[in-house]
């Protein structure tokens, strides 16, 4: 089997307390992970769960305590800044917030050309380069002219894809890329994902709370609760045939149109809830 593009081996994440003798907050316990080329790797679990932590980590904004995470096999974790930056050229981010992750004063070709000048792209390589990726994420070619707020939060997320894709990462970390989104909005942005891999073999690390969503996209899904990834698989295993409690418990949680179904679905929810805290307290 071929090596994985990213692997995360016993990661623990330590944030830092207040005062000497805090011991700080114990985010992440020994999560282990890979993710192949062109492969979708979803991660879901409620909020507080460590989701966005790891995804920090992978990018190198949270501090690693122990454990390790490779990309194409060479230890990344703890690099000095400016090995990061070559590496941040690899492995990009789209956050969850269309309207606050992109700077309301710069036009959206200002907002493209930053990763490429900082890599030393200019004047007409950089237009052509902006002009591509406008087409690839579906935007009008005079898009590039106008500021952010003339656009809609789809529109929005699809100018951060396309920040994403400047520099031709094999790696992008969707933190909740879809979650502000609305229906129709989110099916759109998941196709337009969907055909970016295909066209460019890129690999994502799918991050969201909504388990229905992950499965959609994802070729693989792990569960994260408290810090742990308790289950991992196909999705189609996670999601008919779960092994967690806690996964069913997320699946009970997805809403059904039968209002009879919801409130039978809604007393399981409580009960498995029920049982945990019961067992973690025993
Ligand atoms: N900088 C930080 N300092 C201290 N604790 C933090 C910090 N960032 C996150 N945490 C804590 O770590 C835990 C995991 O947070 P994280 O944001 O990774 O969860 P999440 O699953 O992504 O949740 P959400 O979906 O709400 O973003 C939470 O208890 C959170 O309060």
């Amino acid at each position: 089997m071929t090596e994985p593009l990213l692997d995360v081996r016993d990661v623990e994440v330590r944030y830092p307390g207040r005062g000497l003798r805090s011991k700080g907050f114990l985010a992440l316990r020994g999560v282990s992970l890979d993710i192949r080329e062109g492969e979708t790797v979803g991660l879901v679990g409620e909020s507080g769960s460590g989701k966005t932590t790891l995804g920090r980590a992978i990018l190198g904004l949270a501090p690693v305590t122990s454990g390790s995470i490779t990309y194409r096999g060479r230890e990344i974790s703890g690099l000095p800044r400016r090995q990061r930056r070559t590496l941040s050229d690899q492995i990009q981010v789209v956050f969850q917030d269309p309207y606050s992750s992109l700077n309301p004063s710069m036009t959206i070709e200002a907002i493209l050309s930053e990763p490429l000048t900082v890599r030393g792209g200019a004047g007409r390589e950089a237009r052509d380069r902006i002009a591509e990726l406008l087409d690839q994420v579906a935007l009008p070619s005079d898009a590039g002219r106008r500021l952010p707020r003339e656009f809609s939060g789809g529109q929005r997320q699809r100018i951060a894809i396309a920040r994403a894709l400047a520099l031709e990462p094999r790696l992008i970390v969707c933190d909740e890329a879809v979650s502000a989104l609305d229906l129709s909005n989110q099916k759109r942005i998941l196709r337009l994902l969907t055909e970016i891999q295909e066209d460019s073999g890129v690999s994502y690390l799918f991050v969201s709370h909504d388990l229905a969503v992950v499965r959609h996209v994802s070729h693989r899904v792990a569960v994260m609760y408290r810090g742990e990834i308790v289950e991992s698989g196909d999705g189609d295993t996670v999601t008919s045939d779960p092994e967690h409690p806690y996964t069913r418990r997320l699946l009970l949680a997805a809403p059904v149109p039968d209002p009879d179904l919801q409130a039978r679905r809604r007393r399981e929810r409580a009960a498995l809830a029920a049982r945990e805290n019961h067992e973690r307290t025993v």
